[in-house]
């Protein structure tokens, strides 16, 4: 079972997870991108989606044209774990 991580530990990561901020109200992280077009947009999504089924760890998501918005958190461990910071970090790789 994974384990939630503690607000240090989500504090500390996020330092340096630039752009990913935590969600109001509830255990998660969100960051909000933008593309030239719904094609960088949706090719973005694609990489993403190969991966997080790899990791077998999903985001909560949504795509209007070339805005994608990504929330992040582990819904076996109710809250964020480091399978978040692990997806943030492979996000913010591409
Ligand atoms: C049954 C399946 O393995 C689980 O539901 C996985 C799938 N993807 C998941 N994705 C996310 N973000 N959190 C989870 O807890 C999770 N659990």
């Amino acid at each position: 079972m994974v384990q939630r991580l503690t607000d240090t530990e989500i504090d500390a990561a996020l330092k340096e997870l630039a752009g990913w901020r935590r969600v109001e109200g509830r255990s998660a992280i969100a960051r909000s991108f933008k593309f030239a077009d719904f094609n960088q947009a949706f090719g973005f999504m694609a990489r993403i989606a190969l991966m997080a089924e790899k990791l077998d760890h999903h985001p909560e998501w949504s795509n209007v044209y070339n805005r994608v918005e990504i929330t992040l958190t582990t819904h076996d461990a109710g809250g964020i774990s480091a399978r978040d910071l692990k997806l943030a970090r492979f996000i913010d790789s591409l």
